[in-house]
């Protein structure tokens, strides 16, 4: 928005004098009147009109013209009709006049509109400002000077009256193609990025497909997303984090790339590693980094292709598709049995058989790889695409290939970088003598940064956040949390070798039994 230069100030000048030119158009129609009407009345009425639209209506107009250069375009207020669907109230769909007074509420500050009227905006605390009934501020675009005034009319309909609100542009004729071609669409644009970084984020998840047939069917369920964890408070190597928080950047930036290369505006990112090592956490800090929405995709509860594309239909724009633990959320053969046995052992396996009488889930592999190449992809663009998991050895490499899934992240175990933000955001030290000694422990030993971060919070409490006595029990915590990993490791891998070799074993018997049947 520009102070008003000399030429708007002119033109100002010229508008706010519109009135009496217009005085003195009347006092010359007040003489021209009674001979149009004469002439009107007397001639015959279609020579009359034949003679005005060949020779009089251009003149008229050029006339006109010459006593108002003006141009206006109202944006008006949607009306308060309330339209219904088959699930109830639709709000309306016209958003420009919002769109404008967003962008005009940046132009109220600046400018020199002192009457101003404050709404508190539809999400989250702030006020949206917008001018007072009759106010105007000036803009410019392009060198072209606007004005934009907002106007109240009377409105009847019917037996009804009420009031309707406008934000009228005022602008010379000969702006009118670069107003119409790119000043209202910059207007629109800049008052959508103005909503949507006033807006709450959301974080969505998706409903049971078997409530799509009732009446109040919603495929997305949402509550705030808030969500402290940034890029910043993220532990990782600083040079992968640059790198990703890069990639981020220039896929947000890259519109017009995309637009020219054809390709949809998604990028898909594939979070592996083992479970606490930040995947989700990454997610979050990926959702604030970008100011994005988060769609948390249970795929467990989708039970057709149609009902999963039916869900990503209904995702928006600016927004984070995720879906976690990929490799056990959705055995994609639709054999879970087998999955569990793969995890837990034959047991598990048939525990959970018994206990999910829910209906089986036909999602398959190909039904997942249409959404994420499929046409919905190019319906608003601007999505993130993330699967986690825990086994990447496991995922079908249909399902990863790069271009699907643009950029793989290692989440690894906790190096000394990952610590320096961990001590960094427990207890406020960026450097120590004790940082030695948790260095060898780490090296040590594959500790994840959730654990890492469990016996941050143990040392904070014994050492009332005191950095050297934390740090001192940090260093004996961190060994304990080695040496009980170790151990439950060796274990679980002896249990599992125990539950082989029974396996084997009832194997061969059954084998030996068929042969004596036989
Ligand atoms: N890289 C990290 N940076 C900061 N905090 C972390 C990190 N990794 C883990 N944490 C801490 O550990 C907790 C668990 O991490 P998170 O849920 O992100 O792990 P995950 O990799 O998603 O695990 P899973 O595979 O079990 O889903 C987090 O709430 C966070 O406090
Ligand atoms: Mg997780």
């Amino acid at each position: 928005m520009a102070e008003p230069g000399k030429v708007v100030r002119w033109q100002r000048w010229a508008f706010s004098n519109l009135g009496s030119a217009f005085t003195n158009f009347g006092s010359l129609w007040l003489i021209l009147a009674p001979l149009v009407s004469l002439v009107a009345t007397y001639a015959p009425r279609r020579l009359f009109h034949t003679y005005f639209n060949l020779f009089l209506r251009r003149r008229a107009r050029r006339f006109l013209n010459v006593v108002d250069p003006y141009v206006t375009v109202d944006v008006s207020e949607p009306g308060s009709d309330v339209r219904y669907s088959r699930y109830g109230p639709v709000s309306d769909t016209d958003s420009t006049y919002e769109e404008v007074k967003a962008y005009l509420s940046g132009a109220c500050w600046q400018d020199d509109a002192r009457e101003l009227r404050a709404e508190g905006a539809r999400e989250g605390d702030g006020l949206v400002l917008s001018m007072r009934d009759g106010q105007d501020v000036a803009d410019e675009f392009r060198g072209a000077p606007l004005w934009w005034s907002s106007v109240v009319e009377k409105d009847v309909q019917g037996q009804r009256q009420g009031k309707r609100r406008f934000q009228r542009l005022t602008f010379h004729l000969r702006h009118r193609r670069l107003v119409v071609d790119e000043y209202l669409p910059h207007v629109r644009r800049r008052g959508r990025e103005i909503l949507f970084s006033n807006r709450r984020r959301r974080l969505y998840t998706n409903s049971r497909s078997r409530d799509a047939y009732s009446y109040e069917y919603k495929s997305w369920s949402y509550i705030d997303f808030d969500h402290p964890t940034t890029f910043d408070t993220l532990a990782m190597e600083r040079a992968k984090k640059k790198e990703i928080m890069e990639d981020l950047d220039a896929f947000r930036e890259n519109r017009d790339f995309y637009r020219r290369t054809g390709k949809p505006w998604k990028r898909g990112y594939l979070l592996h590693g083992p479970p606490g090592t930040g995947k989700s956490t990454m997610v979050a800090a990926m959702a604030n980094y970008l100011d994005y929405d988060i769609y948390d995709v249970e795929l467990t509860v989708v039970h057709t292709n149609t009902d999963l594309r039916r869900l990503l239909i209904e995702t928006t724009s600016k927004s984070i598709i995720v879906i976690e633990d990929i490799d056990c959320s959705l055995d994609l053969t639709g054999d879970r049995a087998k999955q569990q046995r793969r995890r837990h052992g034959p047991s598990a396996a048939k525990a959970a058989d018994d206990a999910d009488d829910r209906p089986r889930s036909t999602v398959t592999l190909s039904g997942l790889l249409n959404f994420i190449d499929g046409l919905w992809s190019a319906c608003g663009g601007e999505r993130i695409v993330v699967f986690t998991t825990n086994h990447v050895d496991r995922l079908d490499p249909a399902l990863i290939r790069r271009g699907r899934m643009d950029m793989h992240i290692e989440m690894s175990y906790c190096g000394f970088e990952a610590f320096q933000t961990l001590a960094k955001n427990y207890l406020g030290v960026d450097d120590h003598e004790l940082f030695g000694s948790v260095e060898e422990v780490l090296r040590e030993a594959e500790l994840t940064p959730a654990d890492v971060a469990e016996c941050l919070m143990t040392a904070r409490r014994a050492g009332a956040g005191e950095p050297s006595p934390c740090l001192g029990i940090l260093v004996d915590e961190l060994k304990k949390r080695a040496e009980e990993k170790a151990k439950a490791e060796a274990e679980a891998e002896a249990k599992a070798a125990a539950e082989a070799a029974k396996a084997a074993a009832e194997a061969n018997a059954a084998e030996m039994a068929r042969g004596n049947a036989r």
